[in-house]
């Protein structure tokens, strides 16, 4: 079963009333006079989610005032609206008055999570909580944890970027990790469904937003750190510190941290929890050693030990030795947990763990002769240096790479982008991305002119992504691999202002049909 399109959250299906009173009991509220018998049944932040008996959160927000929505969420039933006074006032003055309104002296958001655990009776879960923070491979991360959680006879329930899924049940995100309200909404209806260990995605810009507030992880883990979201946090140090911010014992009784790079080697010092460190890299000193015993486009084996003769021998299904190290760091999550290697052995087929990630090294053909395509999300300089250098190792015949970059985000990695792309490709194919309000030739001429700086690859610039498909399968031989970074899973494209609707997946499944490369 999916959710209804219309769905904008996942929600539980038997939620239980709660009175105002009981919430000013215990948050910094303050409920008008006669309302606090008024009783709730949910909580969302946007009117256009709201459900009868809602608490409709009117938040002050970058371009609206939620409050100026009240009529809208009265009129879809909400039972109550909390807010900060600006926003009273603007229900007030709009003539809002049917609408009992709780009183906050702070941002909303800074309740948002405690508010809305209490709303779903989200505390003291019994299902093992799993929280990913780092710049690349996160909902590699989460989709294997579910894996391996189904492997060791558990059921698994995910938030991430690509979607938010319990068993069936699945709705594509909008953000990579929700608002608070929605994030456990979504856990209560996996607690409805029985789920036993639940993955979540951790974006540097939730933690700082509040938006995992009321969650208490068992595990979280730190994978990698390189350059992405500078539009947001203007240097490195911090954004580094914004998902340093995970590991605080408020969020998280225990981490793993990936100490290949610096700032991992940092956080494991600096960590406020307890730590366990994995290293990737032959001699560095970690708890958790990995090593790769074999390579190829098809998939990736290897050898995680730990300590007290901890051990796992596995397989993952998806090229790349990072895509090893996210399963890896998924394994110590679970043993961390104190779910057996053994039990996760036992689900498994002689140690491969049968991970799908949708639009993650995905590949479109299906084996034969041909050249092979794969539709990856990577869009940042760490990325594409993964991919690359994973493709280099086990790619016989020619890497025709292409890729755009997001507009209205980080411009200063699109010429390193670009560097990068063209020093690790034979052929770099330049497209449109998300150009956003952006003009779409500026962004091209930047990732160009650092695919040039490299004095590589051949570089061809084609605005159109699905010409641009076209052009790679025309230049793709036997035993060459084109891969085509950015869009992932993704089904629109953003362009001043507009969705168009854009599955880089469908366009590249029909263009191999056309070729005759698909049947
Ligand atoms: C910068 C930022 O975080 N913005 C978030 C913020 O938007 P905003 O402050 O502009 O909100 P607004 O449009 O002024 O609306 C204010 C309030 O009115 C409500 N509203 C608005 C219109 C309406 O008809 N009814 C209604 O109720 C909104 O739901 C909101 O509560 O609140 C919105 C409601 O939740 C978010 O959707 C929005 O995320 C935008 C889309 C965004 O781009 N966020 C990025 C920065 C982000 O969070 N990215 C991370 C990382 C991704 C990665 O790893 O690459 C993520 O976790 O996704
Ligand atoms: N451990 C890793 N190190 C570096 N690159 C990786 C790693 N895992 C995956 N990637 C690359 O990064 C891309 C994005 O992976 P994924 O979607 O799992 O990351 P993410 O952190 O969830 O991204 P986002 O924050 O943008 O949602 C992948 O498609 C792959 O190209």
């Amino acid at each position: 079963m999916s959710s209804s399109n219309e769905d904008l959250t996942i929600r539980p299906q038997h939620p239980r009333p709660v009175q105002l009173s009981t919430l000013a009991e215990a948050l910094p509220i303050e409920v008008a006079e006669g309302a606090g018998g008024v009783t709730v049944t949910g909580v969302t932040i946007d009117s256009r989610d709201v459900q009868q008996g809602d608490l409709y959160v009117g938040l002050p927000g970058a371009r609206h005032h939620g409050a100026a929505f009240a009529a809208a969420a009265l009129e879809r039933g909400a039972a109550a609206m909390l807010t900060d006074e600006a926003g009273r006032k603007l229900a007030t003055d709009a003539g809002v008055t049917a609408l009992p309104i709780v009183v906050i002296d702070r941002h909303p958001r800074e309740v948002l999570g405690e508010l809305s655990a209490r709303v779903y009776g989200t505390h003291d879960l019994a299902a093992k909580t799993f929280g990913i923070t780092g710049t690349n491979g996160k909902t590699s991360v989460v989709y294997c944890i579910a894996q391996l959680l189904e492997a060791a006879g558990l059921r698994p329930g995910l938030s991430s970027t690509a979607e938010r899924r319990i068993g069936d049940e699945v709705i594509v995100s909008n953000l990579t990790s929700p608002e608070a309200s929605e994030l456990h909404g979504l856990i209560a209806r996996m607690v409805e469904r029985g789920v036993e260990g639940i993955a979540i995605e951790v974006s540097a810009q939730a933690i700082g937003r509040h938006r995992i507030d009321g969650v208490h992880f068992d595990v979280v883990a730190f994978n990698n750190f390189s350059q992405d979201h500078l539009e947001e946090y203007g240097d490195m140090e911090t954004y580094f510190r914004a998902k340093a911010a995970l590991f605080v014992p408020e969020h998280a009784a225990r981490g793993v941290v990936v100490v290949d790079g610096p700032h991992g080697q940092r956080l494991a010092r600096e960590s406020q929890v307890p730590v366990t460190t994995l290293a990737t890299e032959y001699g560095r000193t970690a708890d958790w050693h990995l090593a790769i015993t074999g390579q190829s486009l098809d998939g990736v084996s290897f050898v995680l030990q730990g300590p007290e003769g901890a051990h796992f021998r596995g397989r993952v299904p998806v090229f790349g030795r990072f895509m090893a190290e996210n399963a890896a760091l998924a394994l110590i999550m679970l043993h961390e947990a104190g779910i057996s290697f053994d039990r996760i052995e036992a689900g498994l087929d002689r140690g491969l763990i049968p991970v799908h990630i949708p639009g993650r090294l995905e590949e479109m053909t299906e084996g034969g002769p041909g050249p092979r395509f794969f539709v990856d999300y990577g869009h940042t300089p760490g990325s594409f240096e993964a991919m690359l250098d994973a493709l280099g190792e086990v790619v016989e015949g020619d890497i025709i790479f292409m890729f755009g970059a997001d507009g209205d985000r980080d411009t200063t990695k699109r010429e390193e982008m670009g560097r990068i792309a063209a020093a690790g490709a034979d052929t770099v194919i330049i497209c449109d991305y998300h150009p956003r309000t952006e003009p779409p030739e500026q962004i091209r001429a930047q990732l160009l002119a650092g695919a040039r700086s490299a004095n590589h690859a051949t570089l061809y610039e084609e605005a159109d992504p699905r010409r641009a498909i076209r052009l790679a399968l025309s230049l793709a031989g036997p035993g060459d691999v084109v891969l085509y970074a950015g869009p992932g899973h993704e089904d629109y494209q953003e362009v001043a202002g507009a969705f168009l609707p854009y599955s880089a997946r469908d366009e590249v499944r029909g263009a191999l049909r056309e070729a005759g490369l698909l049947p």
